[in-house]
């Protein structure tokens, strides 16, 4: 006897015996879902199959229809699902079926752990938006067989459990390939040994199933890809479910594209986007979630030729009777019409975003707060496609608390103003209050402020929109005199200050020396004494420091340039200072002229440079004011 032939028992992993523990207790209303669960399972079986089945056709030798088959035994009180997918081996029911695989279950799991901070108690009822795969079963069943063979091998294999911490694996009998699980039905869960009741069920959930789900010899779904449906005839409710059996989603569609084009490759799409943020939308992989399908038969999810990585968000199924069949995902991925594929898509999916940004604009700033940090990587990734990208692009401004298109800014620019001015920085809260707008907002001058990562990397790839350039406040010279906007009554006095400032100015230069790129009067200002902006062709402050937080970027970084604010009280004070005689050994107005570089840097949310001298001068500055 092999090593594996008597009967095996093991303890289900930590989580997965918390997990049932909820599972089992819970009486909730929404207990039906297990049927959905399992027979999604084994719709994903039959699929599995029918792909190895291409290069491995004596895999499905005998038997090649797939369908899935219920029944019933009110005596016995229980429930069978069969299908005659791809089967598990033992290896395979000792990896799934004791561990939690799926994303939708451990994110449950966080869901009912942030509960239980929060108010002390979990939410239970979320659990029916969930799902959690084949552990549902437990909800109405107080044992679970599993019967199982692998397609293209001999020995078939039962799993059993009762749901309360152990589980045994031991060999079994199957005559064929495929999976049998049978639910011992728990005596307050009777209702679903009726038949109506599961018809229902099916009907409600599983209707998008591909392949026929059986009763004895009745159908009980429509049994044909929702895909290859008229757009027309597809229920609202028919899409949810599809949407959530396909991409392991729990919130509804925000948005559908369905539709058939016909033409030198033709294909089927039935796209959907989420109303929330998937987990892994942020992860370093950047994995796509668009299943494709060759004539019906499932090839692979996250390919990377079908669509861009910013477009990941996408979620559905993308079928094609124009590629071939039987070669090898990977080869696919390189196929020249699966990029004419997706070039169709990508410009589908963009008109779609526009046309609905357009009709919905509220609507649209939900989706663009999940998805446009991952749309604009478009920006530097499809030069090609770059003003399309930039149309459907939202940001938020000086102006309004709403989001604003780029063509509403132009709409907006002032006379004399050339340039599309921004602010990046890594809290939208805090660049809103930088010193370096004081100077455009006094003047009404709108400034985009951007807070995503991604805004630093595609400002250095995009250059203009509509022939207008855009430009960083936070570098090189402002120059807003040449702009007509609203008088401010500073603007006058500007000369006079000029002159008695070029002292100041040269003596702050002096004392910091290399740590400044240069010191000059400002036109930015209007209330902060000082601010820091990088040199014209110098890299931008907040660029250099996310460069530098990902380890891309060494060493201590450019000295930028300090402005000052000659209509500032405090300026024109030291201004006078720097203008008296003995001003070389005026101790107060050198560590002035640190303390005003710091406080610079503080406010682009930096350390001082020298924070035992920092306190050092504050002190001393402070001692001799009092
Ligand atoms: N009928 C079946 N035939 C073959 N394998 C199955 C069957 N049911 C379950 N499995 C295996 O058990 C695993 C766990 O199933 P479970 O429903 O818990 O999660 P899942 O289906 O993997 O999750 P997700 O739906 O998020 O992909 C499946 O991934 C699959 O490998």
């Amino acid at each position: 006897m092999s090593e594996t032939a008597a009967k095996e028992t093991y303890s289900f992993q930590t989580e997965v015996g918390r997990l049932l523990d909820i599972v089992a207790g819970s009486l909730y209303s929404n207990r039906e879902i297990f049927l959905r669960e399992l027979v999604s399972n084994a719709s994903d079986a039959c699929d599995r199959l029918r792909y190895l089945a291409i290069t491995a056709p004596s895999l499905v030798e005998g038997d090649q229809q797939f369908r899935i088959d219920i029944s019933l035994d009110a005596k016995a009180k229980t429930i069978t699902i069969r299908d005659n997918g791809v089967g598990m081996n033992h290896d395979d029911l000792l990896e799934t079926l004791g561990t939690i695989a799926r994303s939708g279950t451990a994110a449950y799991l966080e869901t009912l752990d942030k509960g239980d901070k929060k108010n002390g108690k979990s939410d239970l009822s979320l659990i029916g938006q969930f799902g959690v795969g084949f552990y549902s079963a437990f909800m109405v069943s107080d044992r679970v067989d599993v019967v199982t063979r692998k397609a293209g091998e001999q020995e078939a294999w039962l799993w059993s459990s009762d749901g309360k911490g152990e589980f045994s694996i031991e060999p079994a009998e199957r005559d064929e390939r495929g999976t049998t699980v049978t639910l011992h039905i728990k005596k307050d869960a009777k209702e679903f040994l009726e038949e109506t009741r599961i018809r229902h069920i099916i009907k409600t959930y599983s209707d998008h199933i591909g392949f026929p789900v059986k009763l004895g010899d009745e159908t009980l779904n429509e049994a044909s890809a929702i895909w290859t449906r008229q757009p027309k005839e597809i229920t609202e409710e028919q899409h949810r479910e599809f949407y959530h059996h396909i991409a392991h989603a729990f919130d509804d569609p925000w948005m559908t594209i369905h539709n058939r084009v016909e033409g030198v490759v033709s294909y089927i799409n039935l796209l959907y986007i989420p109303s929330t943020q998937p987990f892994d939308l942020f992860e370093p992989e950047r994995k796509g979630h668009v299943k494709l399908y060759v004539n019906r038969v499932f090839i692979t999810e996250d390919t990377s030729g079908l669509l861009p990585t910013w477009l990941r968000f996408l979620r559905g199924v993308v079928d094609s009777e124009d590629l071939t069949l039987n070669i090898s995902r990977e080869m696919l991925q390189t196929d020249p019409k699966l990029a004419k594929i997706r070039t169709g898509l990508t410009k589908k999916v963009l008109t779609e975003i526009k046309k609905k940004a357009e009709k919905k604009p509220d609507e649209y700033e939900t989706f663009w707060s999940n998805f446009g940090a991952v749309v604009k990587e478009g920006l530097i990734e499809d030069a090609t496609l770059r003003d399309r990208i930039l149309e459907i692009c939202r940001f938020t401004s000086t102006q309004g608390s709403g989001q604003v298109s780029l063509a509403d800014y132009v709409g907006r620019m002032k006379e004399g103003q050339e340039a599309i001015y921004y602010i990046a920085g890594e809290d939208a809260a805090k660049i809103a209050h930088s010193p370096h707008l004081e100077g455009f907002k006094a003047k009404g001058i709108e400034v985009l402020l951007l807070s995503d990562p991604v805004d630093e990397f595609w400002m250095q790839h995009v250059t203009e929109y509509e022939g207008k350039p855009f430009k960083s406040i936070t570098r090189g010279a402002a120059d807003l005199d040449a702009i007509k906007g609203e008088e401010t009554a500073d603007e006058k006095k500007e000369d006079d200050d000029a002159a008695s400032i070029d002292s100041l100015i040269a003596a702050i230069r002096q004392e910091l020396g290399a740590e400044v790129k240069d010191v000059r009067s400002s036109k930015r200002l209007t209330e902060s004494p000082v601010c820091l902006i990088a040199d014209e062709g110098d890299m931008d402050v907040n660029l250099e420091r996310l460069l530098k937080r990902h380890g891309r970027l060494q060493g201590g970084g450019m000295p930028r340039i300090l402005e000052i604010n000659p209509g500032h009280a405090m300026v024109k004070k030291l201004a006078n200072r720097a203008g008296q005689a003995d001003a070389e050994n005026d101790s107060l107005l050198k560590d002035a002229a640190h303390l005003l570089f710091d406080q610079a840097r503080i406010a682009d949310g930096e350390s001082p440079a020298d924070p035992v001298e920092f306190g050092r001068r504050l002190t001393a500055v402070m001692e001799s004011a009092l």
